[in-house]
């Protein structure tokens, strides 16, 4: 299969620190960005530069930093806010405008082709300083798709190398984004750039769908951080790339450190049940599915651990079954009678169904206690 066509933009360091409450320092956004350039993603957004003196700071300095990543900051289309870009020295800057009816009657004073038109001398402005331009639409899945095509290809006469389309509600489902791929994103004449929030539960489902459908760069965040439910998850959608699209160049077992350096440095916890970086991601305790995965782990893991930089466990509790306490006492070099196994196999489920988790430690307790239990 030939792999799909696509980059990471991985808007952490941006969207992912619109999080309410969230606040990177300089150096948080640095270690960041040097885990993201060890994963491979080829652009990282470091920042809104307009935002505060800091954060003009910190674009500026991860643009220092020599990374292969591309590095990308966010503009209005204001000159002062590609003014600013143009002194980080990015690579990249996207230059976005609401395109709605609703945002462009409440946000702009003047008509939408006033305001295209404005935004295309921001887009010259930035290209005539040797920067490459993304040309986003915010709003756009609720733009007009005439309007849409009419900005995509002005945007592109003017040099910009992305038209980006925003699902900034993330109110789509992956058939809306075919619709909007087959209608407009795989038309447009330069490469098309997807940034999808996570509202309803589908960013990373929209932003892989359209991936399949001919999208180039796919906008990320760590741990799927961002304004209010967040965005595509950027473990999710590399773990996909793998296993659906073909793409095997990102080193994923990069990924938890990263997952865990954006916990802490955001203070967003993970779920347990969080794919890929999650604590159960790769953890069993269903006695059927321990006594299959001994024979062959594929029988209930897609995707194999050792990929994404992860170990398996096995975990005991209320649904053990024989098989699987079997294996767990013989890995930890223990070997047990029949009718002490089975006498552990009970305390086991006793014990958990009391509320308390089979640690190591509760475990050495009942593996003496069982030792005590008649020889049979
Ligand atoms: C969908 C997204 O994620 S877009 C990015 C959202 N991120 C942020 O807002 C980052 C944090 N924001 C900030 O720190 C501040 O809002 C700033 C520095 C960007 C701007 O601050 P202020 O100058 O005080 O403006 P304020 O936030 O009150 O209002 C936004 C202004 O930007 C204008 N604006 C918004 N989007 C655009 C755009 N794409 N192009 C041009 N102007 C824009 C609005 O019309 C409004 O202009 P006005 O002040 O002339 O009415
Ligand atoms: O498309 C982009 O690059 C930024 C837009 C954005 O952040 C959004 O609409 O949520």
């Amino acid at each position: 299969m030939k792999p799909w066509n696509v980059e990471i933009c991985d808007v952490t360091l941006r969207d992912g620190e619109q999080t309410p409450g969230v606040s990177f320092t300089c150096t948080e956004k640095m270690e960041i960005a040097s885990l993201l350039d060890e994963t491979g993603v080829e652009v990282i957004e470091a920042g809104f530069p307009v935002v505060s003196d800091n954060e003009f700071r910190c674009v500026q300095q991860i643009c220092r930093m020599g990374l292969d990543s591309r590095i990308c900051c966010l503009a209005r289309a204001v000159p002062g806010d590609i003014d600013a870009a143009i002194e980080c020295e990015v690579d990249l800057v996207s230059i976005f405008i609401a395109t709605s009816d609703l945002h462009m009657r409440i946000k702009y004073r003047c008509s939408p082709d006033e305001m295209l038109e404005r935004a295309l001398g921001m887009v010259d402005y930035a290209h005539d300083h040797g920067i490459a331009v993304r040309f986003a639409a915010e709003d756009a899945s609720r733009t007009d798709h005439t309007f849409l095509q009419r900005m995509y290809a002005a945007g592109a006469e003017h040099g910009a190398e992305y038209s980006g389309f925003a699902d900034t509600l993330g109110f789509m489902t992956p058939v809306e984004m075919i619709h909007f791929m087959e209608h407009t994103g795989s038309r447009i004449p330069n490469k098309l750039a997807v940034h999808c929030h996570n509202d309803l539960g589908c960013a990373t489902a929209n932003t892989i769908t359209a991936a399949e459908y001919g999208a180039f760069q796919l906008h990320t965040t760590v741990n799927g951080i961002g304004e209010r439910t967040g965005n595509a998850r950027l473990e999710e959608v590399l773990a996909l790339l793998r296993l659906k699209g073909g793409v095997d160049r990102y080193d994923l077992t990069r990924l938890p450190a990263l997952s865990k350096k954006v916990e802490e440095c955001s203070g967003i916890v993970m779920m347990d049940t969080k794919p890929v970086v999650g604590k159960n991601a790769f953890s069993h305790e269903s006695g059927i599915h321990i006594a299959a995965m001994i024979e062959d782990p594929e029988a209930y893991e897609y995707l194999r651990p050792e990929t994404v930089g992860r170990e398996r466990q096995y975990i005991l509790g209320k649904h053990t079954g024989r098989k699987a306490i079997e294996h767990v006492i013989a890995s930890k070099g223990c070997s047990l009678t029949p009718g002490q196994m089975h006498w552990l196999l009970c305390q086991v489920k006793k014990v958990s169904e009391g509320k308390c988790r089979i640690t190591d430690e509760v475990l050495m307790d009942l593996l003496r206690e069982a030792h005590k239990q008649e020889q049979v």
